[in-house]
């Protein structure tokens, strides 16, 4: 659980206290393991140093967001779209390098090896301590029941990674079944649930130009807004205009021969939302339902229950989405040739 109030980050600075959990492209995440209850449940999601290739000789380019440009963007643009139930709760926290450089050393024969070419990034003031998604906090106690997470990546459709919560795995239980089972649990959650839909209803529109009508309005822009990232209050303005327009159900393919340029900007904002929509993933952690607890019926909107076809068990659920981070601007021109080699 994260905390409500503000935390005092000298006492999270010591690598101890921290367990690799899973990286992606642009951030390291590692679990908290220390004493203290108040950060346990919590991860922290620490950015690495270069955001693109870059050939040794060159200079790294730096990721024009700050963190607290990345928090907002996740608060007050994805939250509102897919709700804000499913988006982990977030504090920034201060880090130094000292701290940076032995968390890096602490967790270096964890890392994937295809994933250690991109180190952290040891200048970064803040790393962003998060809810973890695979936790159950009421589970802590009740021993021995265990959570399995599963993490499905849209944009590849795999299901990446499997946590359990303790590690404690029973022949009998109904989470061990294997694979078809599980799978068939994750349908009825996904069906059941909301996130999925909402994200593919706001995928769709937000992209209904795709990249093929998005490139040409993008090659028309002067060369100062095609590098210019909008700020958190244009993010408020495009998502406002979003909203009208599909309570309108305008047709923006209609539109697109006479928008004016800032029509334009806005279409392509509302594409580069669509792009972090489809590269998140989706986290679902499910535990059995203990028959003998008095666990609350009176469950989040994004927790729910199922009952297993294998046994008489109810199985819980909680869904939670992740890495809904913005998307540069100046990346629509690889969008687009990453597109024209597809359709080659
Ligand atoms: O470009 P793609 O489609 O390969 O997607 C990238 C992802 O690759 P994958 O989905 O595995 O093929 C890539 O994922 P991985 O590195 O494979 O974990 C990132 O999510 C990347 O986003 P960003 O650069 O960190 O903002 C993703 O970049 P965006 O395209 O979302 O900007
Ligand atoms: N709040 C969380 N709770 C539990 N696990 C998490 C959480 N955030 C991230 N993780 C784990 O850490 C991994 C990397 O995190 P994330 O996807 O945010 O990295 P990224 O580098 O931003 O990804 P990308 O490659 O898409 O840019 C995730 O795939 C997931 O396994």
């Amino acid at each position: 659980m994260l905390p409500s109030q503000p935390i005092d980050s000298s006492q999270l600075l010591d690598a101890a206290l921290w367990s690799y959990k899973g990286e992606g492209n642009a951030n390291i995440v590692v679990a908290y393991i220390g004493p203290d209850p108040l950060i346990t449940g919590c991860v922290l999601r620490v950015r690495k140093a270069l955001d693109e290739d870059v050939r040794l000789d060159e200079v790294p380019v730096p990721s024009p967001f700050t963190l607290q440009y990345e928090m907002g963007f996740q608060q007050h643009v994805v939250a509102p779209l897919v709700g804000p139930e499913y988006v982990g709760r977030m504090q920034l926290v201060n880090v130094n390098p000292t701290f940076l450089h032995n968390l890096s050393d602490s967790m270096a024969d964890a890392r994937p090896k295809a994933r250690r070419t991109k180190l952290l990034d040891f200048s970064q003031p803040y790393a962003a301590l998060i809810a973890d998604l695979t936790y159950v906090p009421h589970l802590k106690m009740a021993s021995p029941t265990k959570v399995v997470a599963v993490e499905i990546k849209q944009s590849t459709g795999a299901a990446l990674n499997n946590f359990f919560q303790p590690a404690d795995a029973s022949a009998h239980d109904p989470l061990s079944t294997g694979m078809a089972s599980l799978f068939e649990n994750l349908i009825a959650i996904l069906t059941r649930d909301n996130l999925l839909q909402r994200l593919r209803y706001h995928q769709r529109n937000l992209d209904s130009l795709d990249i093929e009508g998005i490139f040409p309005l993008y090659a028309t822009l002067p060369d100062d807004v095609k590098n210019a990232n909008p700020s958190l209050s244009e993010w408020k303005e495009t998502m406002d205009l979003y909203r009208q327009r599909i309570e309108q159900n305008d047709d923006i393919a209609a539109q697109l021969s006479k928008c004016s340029p800032k029509e334009r900007l806005q279409f392509i904002h509302e594409y580069l939302l669509a792009a972090t929509l489809k590269d998140c993933s989706i986290i679902i952690a499910m535990w059995l339902k203990d028959p003998n607890s008095t666990e609350s019926s009176d469950t989040p909107a994004n927790e729910g229950t199922v009952r297993l076809d294998t046994s008489s068990q109810v199985l819980r659920y909680r869904v939670g989405i992740l890495d809904i981070d913005p998307k540069r601007i100046t990346k629509i021109p690889d969008y687009y040739k990453l597109d024209q080699n597809i359709v080659e």
